[in-house]
């Protein structure tokens, strides 16, 4: 999706930097505008600030200058992490639950919700399984349910599929494109593949280190629905080596 002027504007970093005991630059000058529907990919090497930025949108942590806006005032996001932290002694859809019952929403007046959520994952018969049931690419699956359940505008996602196979990372690639799509909602992505990142986003932000910061932004103008024939076709391997070049410029520029 493109930034034009008719999609509505979420999120504004203007210049953020932040520093680590007041000498590790993890990230400098970061600029980035956030629409509604973007699939925005954070793409770079080992140290670049990817996680920091992305700690920083979450308000887990705060910009040592620069601003960081929500144009409708009122944040709504979920994280996903590389692990998928679920509670080993509850079930599935008890780990769904979990940001209900942080505020106060008991398991029977949401259940409903819940069940959606396993149902876009594609898990809803194993609502009463345990995580240690699961395969990774399933306890991921619970991982996503949980941040999608309440409908954030935003969902952070930071290497979520990392640690997994690469069949199972296409096909969470795959569903995780159909999810947004049926919710609306808007992605942040980190990762170091630059495979994953042309396969997902609208755009991906080429990152360098030391200081962290953006090389480029790269627009990846392929429509959407993406499939597997676009997987493997020529328009995918071109956009793939384009990235690719942009990632090893920022590499070189470190
Ligand atoms: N809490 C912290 N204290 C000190 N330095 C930190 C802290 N968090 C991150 N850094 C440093 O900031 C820089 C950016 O780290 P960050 O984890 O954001 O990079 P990244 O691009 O996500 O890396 P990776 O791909 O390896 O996860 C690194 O040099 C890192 O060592």
């Amino acid at each position: 999706m493109d930034g034009s002027p008719t999609r509505q504007r979420l999120l504004t970093l203007t210049g953020v930097d932040k520093v680590f005991g007041g000498e590790v630059v993890a990230l400098r000058g970061l600029d980035l505008d956030v629409f509604e529907g973007d699939f925005i990919s954070l793409l770079g090497p080992s140290g670049c600030g990817k996680s920091t930025a992305l700690r920083l949108i979450a308000g887990l942590s705060h910009p040592t200058s620069g601003r960081i806006a929500w144009e409708a005032g009122e944040q709504s996001l979920s994280v996903v992490f590389q692990e998928p932290t679920l509670m080993p002694w509850a079930t599935v859809a008890q780990n769904v639950w979990l940001p209900m019952r942080l505020k106060g929403q008991g398991f029977a007046a949401v259940r409903g919700e819940i069940m959606d959520a396993l149902k876009l994952v594609g898990l809803e018969k194993f609502q009463n399984a345990y995580p240690r049931e699961l395969s990774g690419g399933m306890k991921m699956r619970v991982s996503i349910a949980r941040a999608m359940v309440t409908h954030p505008k935003l969902i952070l996602m930071d290497e979520p599929f990392a640690a997994l196979d690469e069949i199972t990372r296409f096909k969470l690639n795959n569903d995780l494109l159909a999810m947004q799509a049926k919710l609306g909602c808007t992605v942040i992505f980190v990762t170091h593949s630059v495979f994953e990142s042309v396969f997902l986003s609208d755009r991906i932000v080429v990152m360098a280190a030391r200081p962290g910061r953006v090389i480029e932004e790269l627009p990846v103008t392929a429509p959407y629905p993406r499939t597997e024939e676009f997987r493997t076709s020529a328009e995918y391997a071109a956009w793939c080596r384009g990235a690719s070049d942009a990632l090893n410029r920022a590499i070189g520029a470190a």
